[in-house]
């Protein structure tokens, strides 16, 4: 689905402070909340061209005006004080600072203080005076002695600033307050239309007389300050007036996708922030920059694994994932192979993420730094291995085995859907063994895993470790677990197991000697380590020849047995209703009794063979001209015949072996 446009979030937004501002029980907080936003908006529209600067400016005296009013206003119903509730607090955490020394500073006191009567003087004058040009970049002392006419800059960074600001400095004024911005051209220029385009007026005079309110956050910016007020004056401190990191001119290109009017937009780490995260000391020892929560992971993600890393984030999350998309595909999403397409492969070998929405210009993000010590060759492999074809498998499909499944959902499904409920001792175990005879749904229930469980799921045989990659065994062990580590939470599904993991043997090839020890310790790292979301799910059909250390690992052990009579029954229903079957319900019953001792494979096998049964009735001519409604239906005879053929395939000698194991090492009931 499409993310509603930013146009249509900003004509709601509009519409919801319209309904603020003119409501007559909104507080007066949400009020001068409301004209905040509609100043950011108009910001916004007019560095994006969506409006003329002459409107903008207009627009931009309007709000900031009734902004204002409402801020500095001490009424107690219409307005929020600000500069007094800013002074008071002031008081009243100096006094609470120290139990030794006391403060001269009262409530009553702090009002008779020359600093604070010019603030509080300087406040009234705005109040008066909000079309006069200002500074943004004189922030607030400079504006508390006396506000600048219309004509004149403040000229940041020109020395005019400083001297402004020194006076208004009392006893009561913090250090370390920021006189002005850094210099640089963010001087106010009117927005005329000559260099409108290029010019945002939140330079413009307006803007600065809007920027006044913002006495408060200078003061709380300072670290030598105690605790501020809580409200509005707070919330404007973290909303810096440029954009973050934003030092030179407030041109367009600085607005782009990022800036105050983020508030309404969907948070996307921007140009402008990715110039905050360069000019990292600014955010140490100047003014500090908002980021929002997403901002800041991604740049701690960027930091934590890529520190000179500019790239950008793309919709498949914030960094954090360098190979394959989405980690979480939902129940029955589409699977996501977690490495990318060979396509994606660098000149070296080497395989680059490309998210599908990034444009070409778009910088990939770098390979996670867990895979970089891996053979890129490897990765590639390990795709090859990755279960992503054949139709998805549901657990309705799994007849019988009703306990495995129910504890496979409680150890694999679940956790991963809610790992915030499974934790501590209700932790799911991290390996499991499927065990039981041939053909009995160890590898169906393996695929059920893959596309019920929304991990990432990697199925590897563990024959084609031992055959195919002579020699590189063990580096494929290493490259799979490095690669689910990096897409967690993953599933790592190895049918066969037992080829892997067998009991060591003197003639044992050293080759797979070094397979199996490389592989323990995998499954040990992936087993015991609290943090990962690794899931070991082993398949063997000869659970007597697993390793006993492994088979210490892998601590659910669950019993596949031959299904019940209920289970054949549902195996032949479910194929037979695929088909034009005419098995009445007694004949049913007997089809279910006739093959006791059959396993799924079985199953399934005599239904394929009865299934042929009216073809076989036909004249060799008949098949070339009949057309596929005229094959006569499925009939009691059919499955007669089948079973002269079909045969289980497991001896009772067998099942007595599973049964023995079952007791002695079985995890089920
Ligand atoms: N419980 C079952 N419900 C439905 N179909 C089943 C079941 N068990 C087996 N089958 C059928 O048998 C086929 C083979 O099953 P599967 O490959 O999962 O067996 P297996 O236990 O992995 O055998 P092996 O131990 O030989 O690997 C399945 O594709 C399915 O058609
Ligand atoms: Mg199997």
């Amino acid at each position: 689905m499409q993310a509603p446009s930013s146009r249509a979030v900003h004509l709601s937004e509009w519409r919801k402070n319209y309904f603020v501002v003119t409501s007559g029980t909104c507080p007066a907080a949400q009020k001068a909340e409301a004209y905040r936003a509609q100043v950011l908006r108009v910001q916004y529209a007019c560095a994006s061209s969506e409006i003329s600067p002459v409107c903008a400016s207009r627009l931009f005296r309007k709000y900031a005006e009734k902004y204002s009013a409402i801020v500095d206003s001490d009424n107690a119903e219409t307005g929020l004080n600000n500069y007094a509730e800013s002074v008071l607090t002031l008081a009243r955490c100096q006094q609470a600072d120290s139990g030794q020394w006391q403060s001269g500073l009262s409530v009553s006191s702090v009002f008779q203080m020359p600093s604070v009567q010019a603030m509080m003087r300087a406040g009234e004058e705005l109040r008066g005076s909000l079309l006069g040009a200002a500074d943004p970049s004189a922030v607030i002392p400079g504006r508390a002695v006396a506000p600048k006419p219309p004509a004149v800059s403040a000229g940041a960074g020109s020395g005019e600033s400083a001297p402004l600001a020194k006076p208004a400095h009392g006893p009561g004024w913090a250090p370390g307050v920021p006189e002005s911005r850094p210099s640089g051209p963010l001087s106010a220029q009117p927005p005329v239309a000559s260099n409108a385009p290029k010019t945002c007026p939140t330079a413009s005079a307006p803007f600065g007389n809007w920027a006044t309110p913002l006495f408060g956050n200078v003061r709380k910016e300072t670290g030598s300050t105690p605790k501020a007020s809580p409200g509005l004056g707070l919330f404007l401190a973290q909303q810096p007036l440029a954009p973050p990191g934003s030092d030179g001119p407030w041109d367009r290109s600085t607005f782009d996708g990022a800036g105050p009017a983020d508030a309404l937009s969907a948070p996307a780490p921007s140009r402008a922030l990715r110039k905050t995260e360069g000019s990292g000391p600014r955010e140490e020892g100047g003014l500090p920059t908002f980021k929002t929560a997403k901002e800041q992971l991604w740049v701690e993600q960027q930091k934590k694994h890529h520190p000179a890393a500019r790239a950008a984030a793309s919709s498949s999350g914030g960094g954090k994932k360098c190979l394959g998309a989405s980690r979480s595909r939902g129940i029955f999403g589409k699977f996501v192979p977690p490495v990318p397409k060979p396509e994606g492969g660098d000149a070296n070998g080497g395989v680059q993420y490309k998210p599908d929405s990034a444009g070409p210009a778009e910088p990939a993000p770098p390979v996670d730094e867990r895979l970089k010590s891996l053979e890129p060759k490897m990765i590639e492999l390990i795709m090859s291995e990755i279960m992503d074809q054949g139709p998805p498998v549901t657990w309705d499909d799994i007849a019988g085995v009703e306990f495995a499944k129910a504890t496979i959902k409680e150890i694999v499904v679940w956790p991963m859907l809610r790992p915030d409920i499974f934790t501590g001792l209700r932790g799911p175990p991290k390996g499991i063994l499927l065990f039981g005879p041939p053909g009995t749904g160890k590898t169906l229930i393996g695929k059920c895993i893959a596309s019920q469980s929304g991990a990432t799921f990697f199925s590897i045989s563990a024959s084609s470790l031992t055959s195919k990659w002579v020699g590189e065994g063990e580096k494929m062990v290493r490259a799979l677990f490095a690669v689910a580590r990096c897409q967690q939470p993953a599933v790592i599904f190895i049918d066969e197991i037992d080829s892997l993991l067998s009991q060591r043997a003197d003639g044992e090839h050293e080759s797979s000697r070094r397979i199996k020890t490389e592989f323990l310790v995998q499954l040990d790292g992936a087993t015991t380590s609290s943090e990962d979301r690794i899931l070991v799910v082993g398949a063997t059909n000869r659970p007597q020849e697993i390793d006993e250390a492994a088979r210490r690992r892998l601590v659910k052990r669950l019993y596949i047995p031959l299904p019940e009579a209920s289970a054949r029954r549902q195996i032949v229903t479910r194929l037979m209703s695929r088909e034009q079957c005419c098995l009445r319900e007694e004949e049913l019953e007997l089809v279910v009794q006739r093959s006791e001792g059959f396993s799924g494979a079985d199953m399934t096998q005599l239904c394929r063979e009865a299934s042929l049964g009216p073809i076989r009735s036909l004249q060799a001519a008949d098949i070339a001209t009949i057309t596929a409604d005229q094959v006569p239906p499925i009939a009691y005879g059919d499955f007669e015949k089948a079973f002269r053929t079909v045969r289980p395939s497991v001896s009772p000698t067998d099942l007595e072996l599973y049964e023995n194991w079952n007791r002695t090492f079985g995890c089920g009931k």
